[in-house]
């Protein structure tokens, strides 16, 4: 994907996101840092059309998809969104089934001809969430709302994953489960990225070391630097940047 340009305002006038440019490149996880309010989930949520029904919002720019304008007239808002997933930082699985939470998508979607297809993509969903063999004796009498909060995040990005998306929107995807949980999602998320590309909104400085390739600094909506992370890290060349990285603010 490539953002050029982008500005948003909020309809009370918020001037959320400053000509903020990038790229996102197949197969990386693009961490997004800066201090509370510098416009990180907003940046995030221009990708795939979540503010279309916030009443007011008003953008410009461009944001290119595989070389095509996402918020181009002829862009179907819903068929845009199928091409990608969205964990956010509370756990919000369905009050159904372990496994109607995962199948529930694709059958909406009709990706699966059969039940048995539907059953094998579940599993491979379950599995590539690493939680398959922690609920596979459960599929139909618990609930994903039955499970701890580490197992919850880990059910989220199997449904997310359960449309085959190209991205993955990890909001803050760790911000309410605890330490061990984290280095689960962690390390699923550097396992998921061979297969598709992942942005990563995190106030952790640790974990955008740990699993980001790249890193946008952002700062009172403007996207200060990008790059890869160890440069980022070590040499900033943006002052504010390199002040947040050194927990100076924020
Ligand atoms: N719906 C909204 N209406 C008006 N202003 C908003 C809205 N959502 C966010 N903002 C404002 O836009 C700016 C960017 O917010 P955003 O949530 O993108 O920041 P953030 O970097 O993700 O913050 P945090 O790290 O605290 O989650 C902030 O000034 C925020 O108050």
């Amino acid at each position: 994907m490539t953002v050029e340009e982008l500005n948003l305002w909020y309809g009370d006038g918020t001037h959320a996101l400053r000509d903020v440019t990038f790229d996102l490149y197949p197969r990386e996880i693009l961490a997004f840092i800066g201090p509370s309010g510098c416009g990180k989930s907003t940046a995030l949520k221009v990708l795939n059309r979540m503010h279309d029904n916030d009443h007011g919002v008003r953008i410009e720019g461009r944001v290119l998809m595989h070389g095509e304008d996402v918020y181009a007239r002829h862009v179907d808002p819903p068929m845009h969104r199928r091409q990608f997933g969205w964990v956010a930082q509370k756990p919000n699985p369905f009050p159904l089934s372990i496994w109607e939470n995962v199948a529930y998508g694709p059958r909406i979607h009709g990706l699966k001809r059969t039940r048995e297809e539907l059953a094998d993509h579940v599993e491979d969903c379950l599995r590539r969430a690493h939680l398959w063999d922690e609920v596979k004796d459960h599929l139909h009498d618990l609930e994903g709302t039955d499970l701890s909060g580490g197992q919850q995040q880990r059910l989220c990005i199997a449904r997310a994953l359960s449309t085959e998306p190209d991205v993955l929107l990890m909001d803050e995807p760790t911000g309410s489960i605890d330490p061990i949980a984290t280095a689960a999602v962690e390390e699923l998320a550097m396992e998921l990225k061979h297969r598709l590309s992942i942005v990563l909104v995190t106030h952790s400085m640790m974990q955008a070391r740990r699993v980001a390739d790249r890193v946008a600094y952002f700062h009172l909506g403007e996207l200060r630097e990008v790059g890869p992370t160890e440069l980022i890290f070590n040499a900033a060349r943006d002052p504010e940047a390199r002040a947040f990285i050194r927990g100076k603010f924020g």
